[in-house]
């Protein structure tokens, strides 16, 4: 019995057999090769026009041995998180990055559903910690997310007893029919949907409002930081919003806010800047707790914060803009790099994006609908 459990896959990868596809897929190539080789044979050769349409075919043969090479022997990777628990005695740490940088560009309420969705991930709460990296250095994001925090008091037990799908409450609420649709006969689900939808509604005319500067944001007591910083000018902010004080594995995981010490007289370096500031770099690190006064550690903490605080071997990174739209996502992604096997030799793992309200017949291919069904189909 204990070595049939121990036989349990954590993943299985089955490789597609394309015999068909393939032969296809070669022949389009030789096609195009053929055609190239009849333009630098051809008699025209050397006009504008010749010159024009070599150029053209040559990059579409190009683009499609790449894209020949992406799709020659594609795999299905199937993951069992519920195998995970008997194959590893405890899971490990995750720390959680989310980027924002431009309150007006990226508004704070998109930038707190990010963290709900976060937040209320399906993985022991005491084993994660979400950072916001905020390069806008805006009191209007640390207000969202000081409001995020209560919210979520509420809405991850509400999540984790009807097992929502969609956990960034923007989404759960747009599509009233599928969010309803599970308990819908259950008065207790009813009652309690609609209780969280008001709380809801009434948290995002809230930061609506504070952000039209309709209700003033007063730069005092927590928020005094903010008082004299500039977007691109300014020390180090860091506050600790939750804390899972006793890693209980009822309660929710740390919420951390830093802002990175800026100056004109050095680049930011955009995204990766941000992420450098808070990945840890080192493992001498490991045995420090998370800190509750972070202004004794400011010196430090300036170079790599979560190093100093939690120090996960894991992370996981979102943008602002971006939700998490499978709870399970960590523990999915854990099948892969907790395996004895692919665990070493895997360094990360990668989700497909997929676009939510995105603009109808996306007219630019932004949502890659047709790159995908052409080009990845398997
Ligand atoms: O000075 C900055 C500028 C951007 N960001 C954040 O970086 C992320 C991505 O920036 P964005 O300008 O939104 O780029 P996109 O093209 O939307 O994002 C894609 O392209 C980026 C650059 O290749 C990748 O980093 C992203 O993960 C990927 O989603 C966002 O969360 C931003 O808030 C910062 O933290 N600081
Ligand atoms: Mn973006």
């Amino acid at each position: 019995m204990a070595n049939q459990e121990h036989d349990l896959p954590l993943y299985e990868k089955v490789w597609l057999k394309r015999r068909f596809q393939r032969v296809i897929d070669t022949f389009i190539l030789l096609l195009l090769l053929l055609l190239l080789s009849y333009r630098v044979f051809s008699p025209n050769t050397f006009t504008f026009s010749w010159f024009l349409a070599f150029i053209c075919e040559s990059w579409f043969t190009f683009t499609w041995i790449v894209i020949l090479n992406a799709k020659w022997s594609p795999a299905v990777t199937t993951t069992h998180p519920d195998h995970l628990l008997q194959r590893v005695p405890e899971l490990p740490r995750v720390d959680l990055f989310v980027t924002t940088a431009d309150p007006v560009l990226e508004p704070p309420i998109i930038t707190l559903n990010t963290v709900l969705s976060l937040l209320a991930l399906d993985y022991p709460p005491n084993k994660l910690a979400c950072y916001v990296s905020d390069d806008g250095c805006s009191p209007l994001t640390f207000y969202a997310l000081v409001q995020a925090s209560k919210f979520a008091k509420l809405w991850v037990p509400f999540c984790n007893k009807y097992n929502v799908q969609l956990r960034a409450p923007f989404r759960y609420f747009s599509n009233v029919a599928t969010s309803k649709s599970q308990d819908s006969d259950s008065t207790e689900f009813n009652h309690e949907w609609s209780r969280m939808k008001d709380l809801y509604d009434h948290l995002s005319k809230t930061i609506e409002d504070v952000t039209r500067k309709q209700i003033p944001l007063q730069l005092d007591g927590e928020f005094a930081v903010f008082s004299n910083t500039e977007q691109r000018n300014h020390p180090t902010i860091i506050k600790v919003i939750l804390e899972n004080k006793d890693g209980v594995s009822d309660g929710l995981p740390h919420l951390i806010y830093i802002s990175r010490e800026k100056g004109p007289q050095y680049p930011h370096n955009y995204k990766a800047g941000a992420m450098n500031v808070l990945v840890p770099w080192n493992t001498y690190s490991h045995s420090y707790k998370l800190m509750i006064k972070p202004q004794i550690y400011l010196e430090y903490v300036q170079t790599r914060v979560s190093g100093l605080m939690t120090n996960a071997p894991f992370m996981l990174n979102v943008d602002c803009d971006m939700v998490v739209n499978n709870p399970k996502i960590v523990l999915h992604a854990m099948c892969i790099l907790m395996d004895s096997k692919s665990g070493k030799e895997v360094a990360f793992v990668q989700c497909f994006q997929q676009f939510y309200d995105g603009i109808k017949d996306d007219a630019y291919g932004n949502q890659w609908v047709a790159a995908f069904e052409v080009f990845f189909q398997l």
